[in-house]
């Protein structure tokens, strides 16, 4: 059974691997691959349900995906990502929904988009035995305040950053992502803390590196500057949908190989 202790002895040993997944068939793949972590993230919203924003992921989404994805994954922590309105405005519900992520849906571990608001949250649950990684720098769930751009740029921006990273390691969060902040900055927030940095545009410097899987393998249409397409999925589905739809209107599929007659039938007629 995988557990954070595993991904903090690792830090400063190798670099730490994570990706996101949304169903079981693509959990088998990254676990098999041996990648570290895998986020159930919220960018389900964007990357597969067809919203243009994470705000609309429900709780019963990102449950039913973390259950697909616990169930494909063997030795990949498997992190539930917390949407939008799901935490931030009472423990009680917030302890609830992280709560059913792993005790009805098998995630090891929740993520939550940190915050001043987020410190006691951490603690709360890092001390009831829910591992929680916190996420600084740009926090798509605040769209509607700083859009998607750039954290972290002005000295003062940068400072409370570092600050606020302390205080979720101080509370007891296991690990911490860093999106889209510039590289020194990731690098002197990883050198601060003991807990392991894992980067999203945010430079080679972090313990570990995060990407969303369907800009990784090329699934989708439009992926950020930060990431990078390490494969052509979205070209090789769009071959065998156009080669599926030529071979049944020109009759050769399907072929006898796909087809069973049975003899005693006859009867019937
Ligand atoms: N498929 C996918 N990949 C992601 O990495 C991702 C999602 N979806 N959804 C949730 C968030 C949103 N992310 C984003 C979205 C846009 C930019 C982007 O284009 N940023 C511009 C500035 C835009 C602005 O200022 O509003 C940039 O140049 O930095 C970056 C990250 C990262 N996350
Ligand atoms: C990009 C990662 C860090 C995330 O929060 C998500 O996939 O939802
Ligand atoms: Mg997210």
């Amino acid at each position: 059974m995988p557990t954070v202790r595993d991904i903090r002895a690792k830090a400063g040993e190798a670099p730490i691997t994570m990706l996101t997944a949304y169903d079981a068939p693509t959990a088998e793949i990254v676990d098999d691959a041996d990648i570290d972590m895998i986020l159930v993230g919220d960018s389900m919203g964007n990357a597969v349900l067809g919203y243009d924003s994470t705000l609309p992921v429900t709780v019963d989404e990102v449950a039913s995906r973390t259950g697909a994805v616990s169930r494909g994954a063997e030795d990949a922590l498997v992190i539930a990502d917390l949407p939008f309105l799901s935490f931030g405005f009472d423990t009680k519900t917030a302890v609830e929904h992280a709560g059913r992520m792993v005790k009805e849906e098998g995630a090891n571990a929740v993520k939550i988009e940190s915050g001043s608001h987020t410190v006691e949250l951490t603690e709360t649950l890092s001390q009831i035995g829910i591992p929680v990684m916190a996420h600084l720098g740009l926090t798509p769930q605040h769209v509607n305040q700083s859009g998607y751009a750039r954290q972290g740029t002005s000295q003062e921006a940068a400072e409370e950053m570092l600050e606020l990273a302390r205080e979720h390691e101080e509370a007891g969060a296991f690990s911490l992502v860093l999106e889209h902040v510039p590289a020194n900055l990731a690098e002197t927030i990883t050198e601060e803390l003991d807990i392991p940095t894992i980067g999203i545009g945010a430079g080679p410097h972090t313990d570990g590196q995060v990407l969303v899987i369907t800009d990784a393998v090329g699934l989708g249409d439009w992926s950020p500057s930060f990431s990078k397409q390490f494969g052509n999925v979205r070209g090789e589905m769009k071959r065998a949908v156009s080669a599926y739809r030529d071979e049944v209107e020109s009759g050769e599929f399907p072929a006898d190989e796909h087809s069973h007659v049975e003899e005693n039938l006859d009867d019937v007629y």
